[in-house]
């Protein structure tokens, strides 16, 4: 169709808090200018303070929203987040695995600000092997790169060896997430990896707050929105870093300990 306004697609969990999970990447993509579209997986109970339970959805319901979402939609990008298991994983493969919903962005949601776990650690193997082939883009915080890679960042060039060991599995594209816990840091890097070899740093200024629940899934769903509307890889991580850290360095008051970012300061550019 002429014309069609760009469509992308989140297939995560829902975190009840809004700040994070499903309700943070369909916050982005809205707001980026995209409509947003959701495969539910599972769903927890949280709040600023942590999750206290949380339900996978059958196999079968969620093999159904793509057959549902397919049947009518043009979708051109789409993101993975809360995947919890093994089965999980093989479902969303087995959907996504001919591009009917566009190239891919994984985010390997293994844990959260709280230190949740939401992915099994059996299933690690499993999205190694299953999903991370089928990859356009892998933005795994510090944490997950570490388990993915089956190795330890310390310096710059561990992490441009893990970069590497993440394309070596498959995915095409990376954007390591630094680290960002210390209190005294100046500016907080992202490192990319494109698929023709060239790399950058991206930078930001270092935000002292607690106001970080969502961060990742933001970053990951601007990258998303941004393919979306057509943008090359390389500007989509620049723009949605950019996104992000805005976000990040103008706080909302919701919740006591890790609020949600402020989906309103970024000044969007269309
Ligand atoms: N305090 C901060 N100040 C500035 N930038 C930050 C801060 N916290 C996170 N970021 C940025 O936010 C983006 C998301 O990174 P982060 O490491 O928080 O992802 P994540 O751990 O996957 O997040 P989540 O726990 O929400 O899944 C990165 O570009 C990171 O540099
Ligand atoms: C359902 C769900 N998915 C993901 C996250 C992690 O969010 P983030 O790592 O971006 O803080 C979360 N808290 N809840």
């Amino acid at each position: 169709m002429a014309n069609e306004f760009p469509q992308a697609l989140t297939i995560a969990g829902s975190d009840s808090d809004g700040s994070a999970g499903m309700e943070a990447d369909l916050t982005t993509f809205f707001t980026l200018g995209v409509h947003g579209m959701c495969v539910l997986t599972a769903a927890v109970a949280g709040n600023s303070y942590g999750i206290d339970a949380s339900q996978s959805m059958p196999t079968a319901f969620v093999a159904q929203q793509f057959k549902t979402l397919a049947a009518d939609f043009h979708i051109r990008a789409s993101k993975t987040g809360m995947l919890a298991d093994s089965e999980l994983i093989r479902t969303v493969a087995a959907n996504v695995k001919d591009g009917q919903f566009g190239p891919l962005v994984l985010d390997p949601v293994i844990i959260t600000k709280h230190g949740a776990m939401l992915l099994e650690e059996s299933a690690y193997e499993t999205l190694r092997e299953e999903l991370i082939p089928l990859a356009t883009v892998i933005t795994p915080n510090f944490f997950e790169a570490q388990k993915l890679a089956e190795m330890e960042i310390k310096t710059d060039d561990d992490t441009v060896t893990a970069a590497h060991k993440l394309q070596d599995l498959g995915a095409k594209n990376v954007l390591l997430k630094g680290a960002h816990h210390d209190g005294d840091q100046k500016e907080v890097r992202d490192y990319a990896l494109l698929e023709d070899g060239t790399s950058f740093w991206l930078s930001a200024p270092y935000v002292a707050t607690d106001r970080i629940n969502g961060t990742g899934d933001t970053l990951s769903s601007a990258i998303t929105a941004e393919m979306a509307k057509g943008e090359s890889i390389a500007d989509a991580f620049r723009l949605a870093k950019q996104y992000t850290y805005e976000a990040i360095a103008d706080p909302i008051a919701v919740g006591h300990k890790f609020g949600p970012i402020n989906h309103w300061a970024p000044k969007i550019q269309h």
